[in-house]
């Protein structure tokens, strides 16, 4: 059989009319033609700017919607999810009926039915006992692009024999008009079937709702094994000392894990296993508003031919405005996690941790610029997740606002909080991590710590420094608090 005979009988097993047209994992030359081609319209559109990477444009979703992010309630998730509308503490998982789930799932496999469809099969997850197969659906090429970057990259041998545990449907040109009847929150929405083990998405182009959809999925899954499903970047010393940063988004996860004296495993999703730590993810998902190149060298460097940016400005002669937050304080860059010179290799994997660094972007400027914590102040702080929320990631947020975020990703969290704090915690105590709370926020008079200061802060945890006394001496010359 061949590989459209093939795929185009297994489109029809999911409900899609195949068009004769299918592009199965394109390769980037395939990517760039077809997200350039004159031809295309309004958000599918992209251009090529001096960098060499396409920038696109999101739409009317320039971050996440976590108000339209559902899951069906059925028997295998009934008494396993966080509901929202169960038990103590906000979250993001609303509930969805089975017969929303079937009408939402028509509309877009209507909408994918007789289109030109690009196909992406891709792993989430570098460990090959835990990973997920992954297909990707979707009639835009930039989407194909995204998940190209942010998923890894199967062999080709490991393509011939892909089944997929997990199919995203992107349906982001479909809205649903019976939203108010069926009681959801508007026309867009981000929906996820664990029995049929599906995410379909409608009205949202933003293609961070297909990176965290997959973290939601293995935040479901994989605490369940005992393993840890950290929203939080990871790297390595020479020595093979491993830290975590985790943090909500913007608090510096992937700025701080991007560090030219330690290889980078990655800059936003891991696991923590018997073997210790791997990340789910292929690529890095950076942010790039007010982007320095002197500050941030490795990931201004990153990006280029085969990088993808979103939301950014750009001038007529191709070049980027990164200061420009006219269209998103959330402008992105996607690029394969390989156009960072010092990362882990071949897999993105280490050994256990031994530092666990909670980042935390205090809008006040109560919080020290770090604190040494016991094994109960990292629990507390870790279950509590005191932080800001950051202008632009989530709709509707546009400026920091203070927030508790459980385990620093309550948007992303499948269980209950408590579940991720034990397996955490059991995996801290084997390992003998230590924890540290480090403030990455404003100093209450609206300036932000420097990253160069945080940087410096880090080496010092990095160094082993536990005693205050010692750490000390990076207080002095910082701008924070002096401003
Ligand atoms: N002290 C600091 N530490 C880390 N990032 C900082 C700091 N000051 C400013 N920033 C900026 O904050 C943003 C952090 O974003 P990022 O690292 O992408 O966060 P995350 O990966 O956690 O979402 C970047 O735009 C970075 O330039
Ligand atoms: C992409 C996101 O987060 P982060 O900035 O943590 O990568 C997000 O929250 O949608
Ligand atoms: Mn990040």
């Amino acid at each position: 059989m061949t590989t459209h005979s093939r795929l185009s009988q297994q489109l029809a097993n999911y409900g899609i009319t195949p068009s004769a047209d299918i592009i199965y994992n394109p390769d980037y030359v395939t990517l760039f033609t077809e997200e350039t081609r004159s031809d295309l319209t309004g958000y599918e559109k992209g251009v090529v700017t001096r960098l060499g990477a396409v920038a696109v444009d999101t739409g009317e979703f320039t971050g996440r919607s976590p108000k339209d992010k559902y899951i069906v309630r059925d028997g295998t998730t009934r008494d396993t999810i966080w509901w929202s509308d169960q038990g103590k503490g906000k979250n993001d998982n609303h509930p969805l009926s089975q017969e929303s789930w079937e009408h939402l799932k028509s509309l877009v496999c209507h909408q994918l039915s007789n289109k030109r469809l690009f196909i992406v099969d891709a792993w989430c997850g570098a460990n090959a006992d835990t990973r997920l197969a992954v297909r990707f659906l979707t009639e835009v090429a930039w989407q194909a692009h995204f998940v190209k970057n942010m998923f890894i990259a199967p062999t080709a041998s490991e393509l011939e024999n892909f089944t997929p545990d997990f199919i995203v449907m992107n349906g982001a040109k479909c809205t649903n008009p019976d939203w108010q009847a069926q009681g959801l929150n508007s026309e867009n929405f981000i929906a996820f079937n664990l029995t049929e083990k599906i995410q379909l998405i409608g009205g949202t182009w933003y293609g961070g709702e297909m990176k965290k959809g997959m973290f939601s999925v293995m935040n479901y899954l994989l605490p369940q094994q005992g393993i840890a499903s950290m929203h939080c970047s990871a790297n390595v010393g020479q020595a093979g000392d491993v830290a975590l940063f985790f943090g909500l988004s913007g608090t510096g996860k992937t700025t701080l894990s991007t560090d030219p004296d330690r290889q980078l495993i990655g800059d936003d999703e891991h696991g923590w296993d018997n073997d210790g730590v791997f990340n789910f993810e292929g690529g890095c998902y950076a942010k790039t508003i007010h982007l320095n190149p002197q500050a941030e060298p490795e990931i201004y460097q990153a990006i280029r031919r085969d990088a993808l940016l979103e939301n950014v400005v750009v001038r007529d002669d191709g070049s980027i405005d990164f200061d420009d937050a006219s269209k998103t304080e959330n402008t992105r860059v996607t690029y394969p996690i390989n156009h960072i010179e010092n990362i882990v290799k071949p897999a993105s994997r280490a050994g256990h941790a031994c530092k666990i660094i909670f980042l935390t972007a205090d809008a006040y400027g109560v919080l020290p610029p770090i604190s040494v914590l016991t094994d109960e102040q990292a629990q507390y702080h870790f279950l509590s997740g005191y932080t800001a929320r950051l202008a632009g990631t989530e709709r509707g947020v546009n400026e920091p606002t203070p927030t508790f975020s459980a385990c620093f990703g309550a948007a992303f969290l499948s269980l209950h909080p408590v579940r991720y704090a034990e397996v955490l915690v059991k995996r801290m105590k084997v390992a003998g991590a230590k924890a540290y709370l480090v403030n990455t926020g404003w100093n209450g008079q609206g300036n932000r710590i420097s990253i160069k200061d945080t940087r410096a802060i880090i080496n010092g945890v990095s160094l082993d420094i536990e005693n205050y006394c010692t750490l000390r001496r990076f207080f002095v010359p910082l701008s924070y608090g002096n401003a």
